[in-house]
């Protein structure tokens, strides 16, 4: 990859560089991403992670279609902890036992989540990685592919309690394998997190029966059901957001 080129691995490097050895600024994480200038004017409660949305990575590994990453995200502290804040929020009131992440980037969210609501944290696994015992779940998931999520079974028990965090619901096909995979053993789902829960029909199933949490506002939630991402830093506009782009 040339210089200024796409490379995920290179961007991520140039972002963590900066962030090492700078002031943690959005306006400097920007700039090193190539992405211009940003101005963050104002921020409403629940709207933590608003202010980081620009920084979802397109890559192009599913035929061309961009596939948003958080990965850049994790990368910044103040990023990082916004959107386990606006995942973990709406469950602040809630009893719950344990939480849940799906493999692979639902471990990373999952996690911080259960340190952020101080709770230990179970992994639903994708097949063949586990030498317990298991309990394991068929689904198919976005890329059309027949898949199989495991955890162990001392863990949850009748009547536990869950939270399930992923990174994001698509077709809805993980989320439903992991709720199944619980429900199965006992567990009571108390809720569903995930940075973006697409209206899909699975999506819109998993909202209508789980108390859920994301971190995309209402206003761009049609932008990410129809995946017209591509434009997404384009809309980052008074109209829509508490921000100005100066792009
Ligand atoms: O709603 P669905 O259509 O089922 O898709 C959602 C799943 O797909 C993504 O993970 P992926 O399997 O791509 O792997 P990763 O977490 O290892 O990146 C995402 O993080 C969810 O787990
Ligand atoms: N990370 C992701 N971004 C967008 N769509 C997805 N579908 C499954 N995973 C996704």
């Amino acid at each position: 990859m040339g210089r200024g080129g796409g490379s995920l691995d290179t961007v991520a490097m140039r972002v963590r560089r900066v962030l090492l050895t700078r002031a943690m600024d959005l306006r400097i994480v920007r700039k090193a991403m190539g992405m211009g200038d940003i101005t963050c004017t104002c921020r409403g409660p629940g709207d933590a992670f608003i202010q980081h949305l620009f920084m979802l990575a397109f890559n192009s590994h599913r035929n061309g279609t961009p596939l948003p990453a958080a990965c850049l995200q994790f990368l910044h502290p103040q990023a990082l902890s916004d959107c386990i804040e606006d995942l973990c929020e709406p469950f602040l009131g809630e009893a719950i036992d344990i939480v849940t992440g799906i493999d692979a980037m639902g471990f990373i969210l999952g996690a911080a989540a259960a340190a952020y609501l101080r709770k230990g944290f179970l992994a639903v696994r994708k097949s063949g990685h586990l030498c317990v015992n298991t309990s394991s779940e068929p689904y198919t998931d976005y890329t059309g592919k027949q898949k199989s999520l495991e955890v162990r079974t001392d863990v949850v028990k009748k009547g536990t309690r869950l939270l399930i965090v992923d990174q994001w619901i698509e077709t809805g096909g993980t989320m439903q394998a992991a709720i199944r995979l619980m429900e199965k053993l006992g567990g009571i789902v108390i809720g569903v997190a995930a940075i973006c829960i697409e209206e899909s029909d699975g999506g819109k199933t998993i909202i209508q029966k789980y108390k859920t949490s994301s971190c995309i506002p209402k206003s761009l939630q049609p932008k990410f059901n129809e995946h017209c991402l591509a434009s997404f830093h384009n809309t980052l506009d008074n109209t829509l957001l508490p921000m100005k782009a100066n792009v």
